[in-house]
């Protein structure tokens, strides 16, 4: 990948913060014991941003996209944090108006008690999105953020038509649109995903996988929502069809400046769309940088090793070294840096410290991650060169003892 490639930096204008996640926690209560699949992560989604979330299976990525957006069951608990957000768009602000505001619950109101939703209350400035009723909840999910799932093309009803599909979405939020507005938005909102307007008669079964996608994305589109999470949405397809519905995802992001989270444990792939990489590793956010830092270093080993574990297109041939061992078992994971005994790198701290995400170095202020190689007090000769992490992951690649 060259430096003119779209390795796209954070969207830096006065558009200020869109989504905050202060610390969220969720744990699964499973027959075998308590998972911690997400602990005390936090991060903030600018407007228009696409953030990627990378990192191994199992490492908690799904189960905090479910937790933004509320769609977690039981076993699945949230145990601790916030998620916040913040609306724009007056008319948006006005279809949410019943959803009840931060402020407003700090002074012994209840979200749950139904009277925000008889009693509108004026715009919102911050959503507290975990305090939501079930009905605030509907309202915010389709006015305020759409949510697109790997399996999503398959969910599609087969007895309905594409277009039957997308009009009901807007009879249901939008009862004011007469039917034929309604049939006109959607037409609308298919050949923005580029499908011929007359698809609105076909069934998904006469559709092609990439183009019922693209049809789920219209669905997700159809009350232009400010933020879309997307866990895995293009893995069912081949490569041909995913790039070009990357490309789409990416272009439609771009024009409407929807924030966007994107799940996939294919970094190349989040390193061409994304603005801001965000990895995780046992349940925690580890790394956060935007797409042309991490892409330049990774500061966090283990991002260093889930980077070296994909073949680059561009640049210097190199040997890649894949990252030892495997994640540990969220019911009990390790003490200190979750990543220690299979970090190159560890050393007496990492076994009994659990380092922070904090900003890497005094040049790299905006790049956070939780590894003590960064911190001072720890490590006073300053982090490793990325000539050392290429010769420990080397040396692990050799086949040497880890130092
Ligand atoms: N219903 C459940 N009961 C118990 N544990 C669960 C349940 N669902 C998920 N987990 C565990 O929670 C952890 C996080 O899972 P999650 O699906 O969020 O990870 P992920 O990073 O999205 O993985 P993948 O990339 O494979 O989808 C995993 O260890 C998983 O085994």
């Amino acid at each position: 990948m060259t430096d003119n490639q779209s390795l796209h930096t954070p969207n830096n204008q006065s558009n200020g913060v869109l989504l905050e996640v202060r610390d969220l926690s969720v744990d699964y209560y499973a027959v075998n014991g308590i998972v911690h699949a997400v602990k005390e992560v936090s991060f903030e989604l600018r407007r228009g941003e696409i953030l990627g979330l990378a990192g191994e299976s199992g490492c908690g990525k799904s189960t905090l996209a479910y937790a933004i957006s509320r769609l977690l069951r039981p076993p699945a608990y949230i145990t601790g944090g916030q998620v916040l957000y913040h609306p724009r768009k007056p008319e948006k602000r006005e279809a949410t108006s019943h959803i009840v505001a931060v402020s407003d619950l700090s002074s012994g109101q209840s979200a749950h008690n139904g009277t925000a939703a008889a009693s509108p209350l004026p715009s919102p400035e911050t959503i507290d999105v975990l305090r939501l009723s079930p009905a605030q909840l509907r309202a915010f999910r389709w006015n305020e953020m759409a949510i697109v799932f790997q399996s999503a093309m398959n969910a599609l009803n087969p007895v309905m038509t594409i277009g039957t599909q997308i009009m009901d979405v807007l009879k249901t939020h939008c009862p004011e649109m007469s039917t034929a507005q309604r049939k006109e938005r959607a037409a609308e909102l298919l050949k923005l995903v580029g499908i011929a307007p007359d698809r609105l008669r076909s069934y998904p079964h006469e559709l092609s996988g990439g183009m019922r996608q693209r049809a789920v994305i219209a669905i997700a589109l159809a009350l232009t929502p400010e933020l879309i999470i997307m866990d895995e949405p293009t893995t069912a397809l081949d490569v041909v069809v995913q790039r070009e519905i990357l490309d789409l995802i990416s272009s439609l992001c771009r024009e409407f400046s929807t924030a966007l989270i994107f799940i996939t444990h294919d970094l190349s792939l989040l390193l061409e769309l994304a603005d801001t990489i965000a990895v995780m590793y046992a349940g925690k956010m580890v790394e956060k940088a935007s797409s042309r830092e991490f892409y330049a270093h990774p500061r966090h080993p283990y991002s260093y090793g889930l980077l070296n574990s994909f073949p680059k297109l561009h640049g210097p041939i190199r040997r890649m070294a894949g990252i030892p061992g495997s994640p540990p078992d969220l019911r009990s994971v390790p003490a200190g840096c979750a990543f220690h005994p299979r970090c190159p790198f560890a050393w007496q701290p990492c076994q009994r410290l659990e380092p922070q995400l904090l900003p890497s170095t005094a040049e790299t202020p905006r790049q956070l991650v939780a590894c003590h190689l960064y911190d001072a007090h720890q490590r006073p000769e300053g982090p490793p060169s990325s000539a050392e992490f290429a010769a420990r992951y080397e040396a692990l690649a050799e086949g040497s003892a880890i130092v």
